[in-house]
């Protein structure tokens, strides 16, 4: 999966210092980018396919084990039925189609990686992205968050999706989260770098573009939302200062960074407004899986429902239908 990269750059205060977010404008848009049919039914199975193709299939909990990782990466592998391949007619191309990446714990890297080269070829095509830097909370000190990312690549991860320090961001002190950043960013190597900014627990949106350029600025090639386990996860105003400070960090450097919603996004309905926001804010560009993804767990189960009603409806066959 080729992710651009960011190189970052030196911490520059005034890109982020007197920003202003009129909060009235922010929340009519994410109304409207929630109501709003922007893509049409008979093109709907092709953009869910899209989205499938951005999920960062995701398994983060108390009780992984490489029984329930290991189908996990099947899935992600192999992620729409056969029966619906053969009913929407879908071409070699699109019946080879896999997820994003697959998200797990360090621990459970390795059990990741295993299964995915199990595969085949579409398995190793698959990254690993591993949580680190003491997921969710971030709530130890920085050595061993830094070795958890190295950890974490040793085993085969090449994402490392890693939290930021919400108790330096919340007390201003944003040098500290960016030489933080800085650090993990080297011990990523050459792996990519998620930067979960935690959005529910930074206070404000005016934190929330701080701690999205700040990250940026420390060479994070996406910025995600939510670790998933947050009281509030990913919402579409957050999603749009994010987006808009990704524009605003391009703007200045010429340097994409991804966008990645996670926590709470489960159906298929959800997918089409997250890409849609994408493509309209950012362009077709940030609607891909280089520069976008979706944290899930249970999405992917929602739009195989929902492909399965396409294909027994009488849509036309997904060759036919262009993604608009
Ligand atoms: O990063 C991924 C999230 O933890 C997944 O959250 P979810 O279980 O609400 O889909």
């Amino acid at each position: 999966m080729d992710v651009h990269g960011n190189p970052g750059r030196d911490y520059d205060e005034t890109c982020f210092k007197d920003i202003k977010i009129n909060l009235s404008a922010v929340k009519a848009k994410a109304a409207e980018v929630a109501s709003r049919r922007s893509v049409k039914k008979q093109w709907q199975a092709a953009w869910q396919l899209r989205a499938v193709t951005c999920i960062d299939l995701t398994t983060l909990a108390g009780d992984d084990t490489p029984v329930n990782v290991s189908r996990l990466c099947a899935k992600a592998a192999h992620p729409v039925g056969k029966d619906i391949v053969k009913m929407l007619n879908m071409n070699e191309k699109e019946a080879g189609l896999t997820t994003g990446a697959v998200c797990v714990y360090p621990n459970q890297v390795k059990v990741a990686r295993e299964a995915l080269d199990k595969c085949g070829e579409v398995g190793r095509s698959i990254p690993v992205a591993s949580v680190a830097t003491g997921f969710p909370c971030g709530q130890t000190p920085l050595a061993p968050r830094l070795e958890e990312i190295r950890s974490a690549v040793r085993d085969g991860a090449s994402e490392i999706d890693i939290v930021i320090n919400r108790t330096y961001a919340l007390a201003g002190n944003w040098k500290g989260v960016y030489d933080e950043v800085c650090q993990m960013k080297a011990a990523c190597g050459n792996a990519h770098m998620k930067a979960i900014l935690a959005t529910g627990e930074l206070g404000s949106l005016r934190n929330i573009y701080k701690a999205s350029m700040v990250c940026m600025m420390a060479g994070a090639d996406f910025i995600k939302t939510s670790t998933g386990k947050e009281g509030v996860n990913a919402t579409l105003v957050v999603a749009l200062v994010m987006v808009r400070s990704i524009r605003d960090y391009f703007a200045l450097t010429g340097v994409k960074v991804g966008f990645k919603p996670a926590g709470g996004i489960r159906t298929a309905k959800d997918a089409c407004v997250w890409l849609s926001l994408m493509k309209e804010e950012l362009g077709e560009e940030w609607t891909k899986p280089n520069l976008f993804r979706i944290g899930a767990s249970a999405l992917l189960a929602d739009i195989e429902r929902q492909l399965y009603h396409y294909a027994t409806g009488c849509y036309p066959a997904l060759s036919q239908m262009p993604m608009g």
